[in-house]
């Protein structure tokens, strides 16, 4: 591990001085797309300004024999588009794969300037944060980077799990985390095919009544990643870095896809992915707190004054701790309405009531 002195430190000579805070930045759907496909490099201008995110996906879902002409075509586009203040990510492939030296070398040395997270797939434990953050520091010295690249690794192993703490806490470059459920499923031995959401056999049953063990009684599905969530929640929490869903694959089933980005909104995650259009609006809507409650957030804010003490709000009980909770939604509010016109408005109408 490195000293606590040293930790700040570029980790190489000419390398932009590293963060000391992640500063947050809108980010509530990460729009995935493959630079290579032609139809989909083209929506590019016109999903920029619909997105907080962009990322090109040079890892799974692109082809082998695809691998170069998506680099290039990343480049391509990343120098053709003007992004605005939507940020510009890349998956690159996985550190033990053919193709993740070539990602990260062309990148940064072509696009390095207008990429602002990279995210690194199957990340195992800290010792593949160190090896990208090293790597990184060289190649934005040499093409003479002024600010350093973020880096966002995926969750999507039994080992990464296992070692989530220490991958959060593992360099200043770390923006974030995002689960991977297909991987982590397989990675795990689990026996659902799905990519992210419930299983209708994952479920607890009511107790019977009398002797009958099969009349009346109820099922509910569970959540297959409420543990891994929560757990990389806490981790990033701890860390002061982002934790994401990830990807949810039932494209058609917007309504699970809807419950799913809720459920890790409620949880603490800031976003997830979106690998459709289809998606986009679904993760504004859920990672954009209602004006209902940003109202409510307000109202206990201003009621509570310098924030200590107990006062009653419609019944309720409000306290130091509420109020942090509160200042939680406000200040998402605050920050997303910065971004996002329509947004900016719904609350500002809630705060004239
Ligand atoms: C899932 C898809 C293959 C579906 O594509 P398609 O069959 O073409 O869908 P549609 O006919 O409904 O498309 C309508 C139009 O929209 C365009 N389109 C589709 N997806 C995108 C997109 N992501 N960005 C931009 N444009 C998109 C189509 O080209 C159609 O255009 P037009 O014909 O002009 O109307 C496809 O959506 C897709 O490939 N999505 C991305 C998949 C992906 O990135 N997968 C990897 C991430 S998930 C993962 O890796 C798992 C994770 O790591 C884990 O372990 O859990
Ligand atoms: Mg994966």
């Amino acid at each position: 591990m490195r000293s606590a002195k040293d930790f700040f430190r570029p980790l190489a000579v000419g390398a932009p001085q590293p963060l000391t805070e992640i500063p947050f930045r809108p980010s509530r759907m990460i729009h995935f797309f493959d630079p290579g496909n032609e139809k989909m490099a083209a929506k590019v201008p016109d999903l920029a300004p619909r997105v907080d995110v962009l990322l090109g996906n040079l890892e799974d879902a692109v082809r082998a024999d695809r691998k170069e002409a998506s680099r290039a075509g990343l480049v391509a586009v990343a120098k053709a588009t003007d992004f605005g203040d939507t940020q510009l990510w890349t998956r690159v492939n996985s550190l033990d794969s053919p193709w993740g030296l070539d990602d990260l070398l062309t990148l940064v040395t072509e696009i390095g300037d207008k990429l602002d997270v990279i995210m690194v797939p199957k990340v195992e434990g800290a010792e593949d944060i160190h090896y990208v953050d090293r790597l990184l520091a060289q190649l934005e010295a040499k093409a003479g980077l002024t600010r350093p690249i973020l880096v966002h690794a995926i969750l999507e192993t039994a080992r990464g799990v296992a070692n989530v703490e220490e991958i959060a806490g593992a360099s200043p470059r770390m923006q974030g985390m995002s689960l991977g459920p297909a991987d982590l499923a397989a990675s795990r031995r689990m026996k659902t095919t799905r990519v992210g959401g419930g299983h209708p056999g994952y479920l607890v049953r009511t107790d019977p009544v009398g002797d009958d063990l099969t009349a009346g009684r109820h099922t509910y599905q569970q959540d297959l990643w409420h543990y891994t969530i929560a757990r990389m929640v806490d981790a990033c929490a701890a860390h002061g870095i982002l934790p994401y869903y990830g990807p949810f694959g039932d494209i058609r089933d917007v309504v699970a896809c809807e419950d799913q980005f809720r459920n890790a909104f409620l949880l603490g995650c800031v976003g997830a992915w979106s690998l459709h259009p289809a998606q986009i609006e679904i993760a504004r809507r859920v990672f954009s707190p209602s004006p209902a409650d940003v109202s409510w957030a307000r109202k206990v804010i201003a009621a509570m004054g310098d924030g200590t003490g107990a006062v009653m709000i419609d019944g309720k009980m409000q306290d130091d701790a509420t109020v942090k909770q509160c200042r939680v939604v406000a200040e998402l509010a605050d920050a997303l309405a910065a971004k996002d016109p329509e947004l900016a408005k719904a609350y500002a109408e809630v705060s004239d009531d």
